[in-house]
């Protein structure tokens, strides 16, 4: 039986600690066994009960104080950190080996550790090794995300992370509690962000072309691999803390009753575009989690693919609003000279095609009509 981690990371102060007895709570009121680790060798105050305490091996105090190491607090939790690599038998111990366990390790902040340092990478090797499912959690501070420039840095952090650890990982915008009315507005934006259009409202703030064209660049490869999402995180709304527990879960395949099936691959006689539609390729096992969840929250939860189909709506209206962005010049090109319908688009990037022109019959039940005899594919 496989075993459950969430790996806990982020920036100093973005709510790691918080988050990790947030969970806790919530998971005891659904009568569910969720432990932590603390990882931090430099905790001072967390207020969840520990499974195991890194400072147990070795605390940042003891080696500053040590005076032939001569560290002060950065090089002192690296050097923690690296200790810890080399005794990674004294986690073993403290584990044990509890089927079905699921455990959260509460990370340190320092952002080295997830950009160029081998110590995290290490840890989620011998965490499979010992047969964990490991999901990292990245949390940033939703108050330093509001600003397009900063979402920038945000989304680059997030993606930094990514790529050191090659683990799946859910993106979250903590302390959404404490951001104002109209923050709490702006910050929609950046929840199901367009870069393109986030470049476009930076393009003003960055001064020297060559920069320009990077950030564009940048800004453009997220959004044509979508790479990078954040969920909001309110530690005072269950709901929206169940939303992320699911993405999580469903991310390592939790639950005991749920089995990983491989995508089918859909016929070949099947609608032509209708094939390519995007929902998750599990979608049985998508719905199976929220209807569990439907019925422990006691309201009904739409299914993945009305969640789905309304985005895919939104993303395009959206678009088609947006006078400036870069598809606008695509679908203008696509209109075919004898009616208002939209030619089959041969677009170099895939993405495109797949993500924002689904099938006819999904678009007939939802658009407006205006829209959607724009939207009609010839087939
Ligand atoms: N209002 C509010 N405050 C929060 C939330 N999350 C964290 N905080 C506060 O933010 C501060 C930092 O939170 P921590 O949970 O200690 O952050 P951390 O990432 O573990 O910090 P380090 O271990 O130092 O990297 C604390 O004062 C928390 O009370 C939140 O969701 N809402």
């Amino acid at each position: 039986m496989p075993r459950y981690a969430q790996l806990v990371i982020g920036p100093a102060g973005s709510g790691k600690s918080t988050y990790c007895s947030t969970m806790v709570q919530h998971s005891q009121a659904f009568n569910r066994s969720v432990q932590v680790v603390n990882l931090d060798p430099a905790a001072e105050h967390f207020d969840y009960p520990v499974m195991a305490d890194i400072r147990e091996l070795i605390q940042v105090d003891d080696v500053m104080e040590d005076d032939s190491l001569r560290f002060g607090p950065n090089g002192g939790l690296v050097f923690c950190m690296e200790y810890f690599a080399n005794n990674f038998d004294w986690l073993e111990e403290s584990l044990g080996h509890v089927e079905d366990d699921y455990i959260l390790f509460d990370c340190p902040g320092q952002i080295e550790l997830y950009t160029h340092l081998p110590v995290m990478k290490q840890l989620v090797e011998q965490l499979q090794q010992w047969e964990f499912r490991v999901c990292g959690v990245f949390l940033v501070d939703s108050q330093f995300m509001v600003e397009s420039f900063k979402f920038i840095s945000g989304v680059m952090a997030a993606l930094s992370a990514m790529v050191s650890l090659e683990i799946p990982q859910v993106n979250i915008m903590t302390k959404m509690d404490l951001l104002s009315p109209k923050a709490k507005k702006e910050i929609e934006k950046y929840l199901d962000p367009d870069m393109y259009s986030m470049m476009e409202d930076n393009s003003d703030t960055i001064r020297s072309t060559k920069f320009k064209k990077l950030t564009k660049a940048i800004c453009g490869l997220i959004d044509d691999y979508s790479m990078v999402r954040f969920l909001p995180f309110d530690r005072t709304d269950e709901e929206g803390i169940n939303i992320v527990l699911q993405h999580i879960d469903f991310s390592i395949q939790y639950g005991e009753d749920l089995e990983f099936k491989e995508p089918k691959v859909k016929k070949q006689n099947t609608a032509k575009y209708k094939s390519e539609i995007h929902y998750p390729n599990n979608v049985s096992l998508t719905n199976k989690l929220i209807k569990k969840d439907s019925s422990v929250l006691g309201c009904p939860l739409d299914p993945v693919e009305v969640v789905g189909d309304t985005r895919i709506v939104t993303k395009l209206l959206s678009i088609m609003e947006d006078t400036s962005h870069p598809l606008q010049e695509t679908v203008t090109s696509l209109g075919s000279f004898f009616s208002d319908r939209l030619l089959h688009p041969r677009c170099l990037k895939e993405r495109y095609c797949r993500f924002f022109l689904p099938a006819e019959s999904d678009c007939t039940v939802k658009l407006p009509v205006v829209q959607f005899t724009h939207l009609q594919t010839v087939q």
